[in-house]
């Protein structure tokens, strides 16, 4: 479960300040799927980014499983992403020395697994790219170094997933493909989504769609909003 409680973020940069959101609270209840959908600029990401104890608030609190992000270490934190935690950048944050399949191996490599790379490969085969393990990053179009992302924020099992735009660079029928893995997970083994999108189809699909204007999220649908 997922708990925002007064949460406000704002950037100040010199003279000038960027109010991102303003005493944000929200519950998602674990195995949710969340669509948060909002004009450019409005802090989407900012918002994925407090999600994963990667950005502090100024004010509020956000906590995972009854945790609160701000009472966690540097390294308690990078544990708990590790462990609960898959997340999937706009830009990819793929490792360049690595394949594609060392890429996604890396997490279960550092938890000592020893499927590691077999994990790794079925999750590559997943996202179509078994063809492509041996590449590095540079060899890799944009859509497929996002694919090679998405398989290893979620090669781990993670209870979280947090994407962001995890189709927007992939045509329609990879992104199809993309946006079932992701509802399958959601739907088969319980993970909780909270995806940025602009894909209204792929909102569509997810229990819950969030609006992000104006430093205040809403209820995009009357039926969540009764349902909150
Ligand atoms: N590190 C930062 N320093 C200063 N301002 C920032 C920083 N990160 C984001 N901002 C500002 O905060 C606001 C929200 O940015 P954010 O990237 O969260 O928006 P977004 O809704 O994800 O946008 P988009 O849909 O275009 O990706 C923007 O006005 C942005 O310029």
């Amino acid at each position: 479960m997922i708990e925002l409680q007064h949460l406000a973020l704002h950037y100040a940069l010199g003279e000038t300040r960027v109010d991102v959101l303003r005493d944000v609270s929200l519950t998602i209840p674990a195995g949710q799927s969340v669509a948060i959908a909002g004009p450019s600029g409005s802090g989407k990401t900012s918002l994925l980014l407090l999600l994963a104890g990667l950005e502090r608030p100024q004010a509020g609190h956000v906590l995972l499983d009854g945790q609160a992000l701000d009472t966690l270490g540097r390294d308690a934190l990078a544990d708990l992403r590790r462990e609960r935690v898959g997340i999937v950048f706009q830009s990819f944050h793929l490792l360049p020395s690595l394949t594609a399949l060392d890429n996604v191996a890396l997490p279960l490599q550092l938890a000592g697994r020893r499927d590691a790379h077999a994990r790794a490969r079925d999750f590559l085969r997943r996202v179509g790219l078994a063809a492509r393990q041996h590449h590095y990053p540079g060899q890799l179009s944009g859509g497929e170094q996002q694919r090679v992302a998405i398989a290893r924020a979620l090669v781990h099992g993670p209870r979280l997933l947090l994407a962001d735009e995890p189709t927007g660079n992939l045509d329609d029928q990879t992104g199809a493909r993309v946006r079932e893995l992701l509802l399958e997970l959601n739907q088969e083994a319980g993970t909780t989504l909270v995806l940025v999108t602009h894909d209204m189809d792929f909102a569509a699909q997810c229990q819950r769609v969030l609006r992000l204007h104006d430093g205040q999220l809403h209820e995009a649908r009357q039926e969540d909003a009764h349902a909150a």
